[in-house]
């Protein structure tokens, strides 16, 4: 299963109404045919599924290890606590304080916090819980160890929100409001930003995502998604005091996200319940094997043991499980025939519809420099690594409709050069000018706003998501649908995602792609990847398009196809610059070749000039280039694109 399922207009309307009204008969006839023991269990496994919802936010959907989940949740319940009781404000009011408090302190949180990665940023967001566990049970105001009480339950409507029944039946509709939100999310443009995240800063940086404001705006949702559980829980319990909002929790809702599976909303929903039927069963037969002394302990125990068991086994959780299972049982009852089918690709370009793409384009590039004018100028460009310089003075322009090649040995600064030009990497010394913009200092994002696609040597393709959902990444700045507008849709956003999802379909046409839309982008073979990853920067209709070597796992074929799509957006005005060792596909290709030696240039010139210059021979095709295998006698060797900053 895709997480990247796309959003119509279609899709929502009564299907929806009738899942909500579904949800709320389940819950209301749980609630009711149940005691209020079992019911005021079904309200805490809520608002664990709460947290867990924002922790698959933030973790699951975005990549970013959080477990601040415990000072957020704690925010929500004190802040309720004391607005109520010390202030006599009203319960909603109070949650809705308290979750704005939670939102703002999440978002200025965020971007300091951000700047770590992995266990890291596991630690600083630990960390937080722990500060704010060590403020509550030491400061005055909060009561200390002792906790507070006299809290208000809630009241809505009138109605007085006092029995477990009422309690498991709220948080259970909030629930239900929040997973709906997310799924949405993940249909929609922001979602598929934050997949593209999780699965590739550089890569969403080059299709225009704002990498630190998604993040911010992401972990501010999840704190007030924690935060509304907090106050939930205040006005169930009516007191609250440390102990719930520390370490322990962080933990359990870790546990929770993971046993469920991170990457699906319905992962926070099924962990929250499995893992509450576990400790009842855990509590159940414990006692009589271990005796009722170390029941606490052979809990925890038993519980450790279990996320270890499902990390190693299952690191996608039950719903990664049940995917899994859909998609072999798919798989076996699909028509002979379709697999093959997808498998076959046809060449870029073939299938086409040339005259729409044309149109498409040129309603795109309408006030855009006329074929010949410099679109892309780079001065005196100088990179280094510690003591490596990978770039030294390299100046170069590149024109509307032309297509620029820049060849050179392994190591000889290609890639660098073509991170520095599209903002994957600040120059130490030199300028980059797009349309008389200087983009020298532009992070990538910020560049690929000035019409700026590039692909990547390695394919940089995102964990989990289809190819269309791939290229509609792509088109990201074709779109402003936000965070709040993708979770709640409205007709506008809709109507947006329909047509950023046709904008990509025509460029995966264009690449003849189009029969592998549903597919794992990550499960293409190499050469499928790299167009995928083209199609991805031509979504963004660009005025500059670089791709490092794009050739490389195509067949004659699709290279020839490659060929014709390279002079087609060259006729369209498109000014393209590609790193490429085969010299075959060079020679045939670009208007222009620039070699690079060392860092530094060695010469420019036509094909013919570059082909013929002895110092070019020397530095790079060398005596074992061989004009039938079209390539230079230097060995290709890929090295991983990630973010090299
Ligand atoms: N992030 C980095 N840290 C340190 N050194 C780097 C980094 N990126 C590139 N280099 C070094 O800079 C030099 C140029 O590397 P670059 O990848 O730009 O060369 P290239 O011409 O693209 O090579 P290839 O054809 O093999 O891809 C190499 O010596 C490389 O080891």
């Amino acid at each position: 299963m895709s997480d990247t399922p796309r959003q119509s207009s279609s899709a929502i309307g009564w299907r929806h109404l009738v899942g909500a009204l579904v949800w709320i008969a389940v819950v209301a006839a749980f609630a009711f045919s149940t005691n209020e023991y079992y019911a005021g269990l079904g309200a805490s496994v809520g608002l664990l599924a709460l947290l867990g919802l924002g922790m698959v936010l933030v973790t699951g959907y975005a990549g970013q290890f959080s477990l601040a989940v415990g000072a957020v949740y704690g925010i929500g319940a004190y802040g309720s606590t004391l607005l109520t009781v010390n202030y006599g404000w009203a319960g909603l009011a109070a949650m809705a304080v308290s979750a704005i408090v939670a939102g703002i302190l999440g978002f200025a949180l965020a971007r300091p916090l951000f700047r770590l990665r992995g266990h890291f940023l596991a630690m600083a967001t630990l960390a937080l819980t722990e500060v704010f566990y060590l403020l509550v049970n030491n400061a005055e105001f909060t009561g200390g160890s002792t906790g507070l009480g006299g809290i208000r339950p809630l009241e809505l409507f009138g109605f007085t929100f006092l029995s477990s029944q009422s309690h498991m039946i709220l948080n259970w509709v909030v629930v239900g409001i929040v997973l709906w939100g997310m799924l949405m999310l993940r249909r929609g443009r922001e979602g598929r930003a934050l997949l593209a995240i999780r699965g590739h800063e550089a890569a969403a940086a080059a299709a225009g995502i704002n990498i630190a404001s998604s993040k911010a705006r992401v972990f501010t949702a999840s704190a007030v998604i924690s935060s509304i559980a907090g106050s939930l829980y205040a006005h169930q319990v009516l007191y609250v005091n440390p102990p719930p909002f520390g370490l322990i929790t962080a933990i359990e809702v870790l546990m929770i996200a993971v046993l469920g599976g991170m990457r699906s909303p319905w992962g926070a929903i099924v962990g929250a319940i499995v893992l509450e039927l576990l400790h009842q069963l855990i509590d159940a037969t414990l006692p009589s094997i271990l005796g009722n002394a170390a029941v606490g302990a052979g809990q925890e125990l038993v519980m450790g043991l279990l996320l270890v068991v499902i990390l190693v086994l299952r690191p996608d959780g039950i719903i990664g499980a049940i995917s899994a299972a859909a998609r072999l049982g798919r798989r076996y009852t699909r028509e002979p025939g379709l697999e093959a089918d997808a498998e076959s690709n046809a060449p870029p370009g073939d299938d086409a519809p040339s005259d729409m793409a044309s149109q498409r384009r040129a309603q795109d590039l309408v006030g855009i420099p006329r074929l010949g004018e410099v679109v892309l100028s780079a001065e005196g460009l100088a990179k280094h690594f510690g003591g490596v310089t990978a770039v030294d003075g390299v100046s170069l322009n590149i024109r509307a409709g032309e297509v620029l090649a820049v060849i050179g040995p392994n190591g000889a600064g290609k890639s660098t050069l073509v991170n520095l030009l599209s903002g994957n990497l600040v120059p130490n010394a030199g300028s980059v000018h797009i349309d008389g913009v200087d983009t020298t200092a532009m992070k990538a994002h910020q560049v690929a706003a000035h019409k700026l696609s590039r692909t990547f040597q390695t394919p940089c393709l995102f964990e989990g998501m289809d190819v269309a959902g791939t290229v509609a990444v792509g088109a990201h700045l074709r779109g402003s649908v936000g965070m709040l507008r993708s979770s709640v849709p409205t007709f506008g956003s809709l109507k947006e995602e329909e047509t950023l999802a046709t904008e990509a379909a025509t460029a995966l046409n264009r690449l003849g792609l189009s029969r592998l839309a549903d597919r794992d982008a990550k499960s293409l073979s190499l050469g499928q990847q790299k167009q995928v990853e083209i199609a991805r920067a031509l979504v963004a209709s660009p005025r500059v398009l670089l791709l490092d070597e794009p050739c490389a796992g195509l067949n004659k074929a699709e290279k020839a196809s490659l060929m014709r799509l390279l002079r087609s957006l060259g006729r369209e005005g498109m000014a393209v610059l590609v790193i490429e060792h085969d010299m075959e596909f060079v020679m045939a290709a670009a208007d222009r070749v620039h070699v690079l030696n060392f860092g530094s240039t060695l010469r420019v010139g036509t094909p013919e000039e570059v082909q013929t210059d002895q110092d070019v021979i020397d530095a790079y095709l060398g005596v074992a280039h061989d004009p039938q295998s079209g390539h230079a006698g230097h060995e290709d060797h890929m090295t991983d694109e990630g973010v090299k900053r």
